[in-house]
């Protein structure tokens, strides 16, 4: 059984639909930033503000790359990840690489008073600039596009009609 990642942007509901949906399935759930943080022994934004953002990535990296070794996952990604070609290389080609295709203003209200360390260094439109670059790489990443402007109830419910 393949893992399914979901991929988007910071805000757009990855971590929230991701656990919804693992538990209408009953697969086993992995949030990727969760880990980094287990692995780390710290939590995101304290391993940017003590070692900075490559070692987060190169963490990142490893458990991208850890996943080769789990199966039938539900896995949520950081808003990074799947912007970073050696990250989706590392993906099995039997996994399900989905973006949720949450509008821009949704996730900005949603994250602008969140500790995420890219969003507390950036203005608006530095974010708003963000998020254009890396649309086109979810779109280019992912084999699924799901807009994600709706309820975790209705998006996890629609996830497992269309992907199972
Ligand atoms: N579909 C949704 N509808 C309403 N609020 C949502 C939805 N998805 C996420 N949220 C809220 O937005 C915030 C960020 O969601 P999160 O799942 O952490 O996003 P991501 O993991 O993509 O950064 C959380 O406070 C969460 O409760
Ligand atoms: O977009 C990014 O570069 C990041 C997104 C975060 O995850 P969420 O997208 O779940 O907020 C987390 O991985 C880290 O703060 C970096
Ligand atoms: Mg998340």
């Amino acid at each position: 059984m393949n893992n399914i990642l979901l991929c988007g942007f910071m805000g757009c509901g990855k971590t929230t639909v991701g656990k919804r949906l693992a538990a209408l399935t009953g697969r086993e759930y992995i949030d990727l930033d969760h880990e980094i943080e287990l692995e780390a022994g710290m939590t995101i934004p304290e391993l940017f503000e003590r070692f900075g953002e490559q070692e987060f990535r190169d963490r990142e990296h490893a458990a991208v790359a850890a996943l080769a070794r789990r199966i039938g996952c539900i896995v949520s990604t950081g808003g990074g990840a799947m912007t970073f070609p050696r990250n989706v290389s590392a993906v099995s080609p039997d996994d399900r690489i989905v973006f949720l295709d949450t509008p821009f203003e949704v996730c900005y209200e949603r994250i602008r008073d969140s500790d995420r360390p890219i969003v507390r260094r950036s203005t608006p439109n530095e974010l708003r600039r963000l998020f254009e670059t890396r649309r086109a790489a979810y779109q280019t990443a992912a084999s699924v596009i799901l807009p994600g402007d709706d309820t975790p109830d209705n998006l996890a419910h629609f996830f497992e009609t269309y992907l199972f």
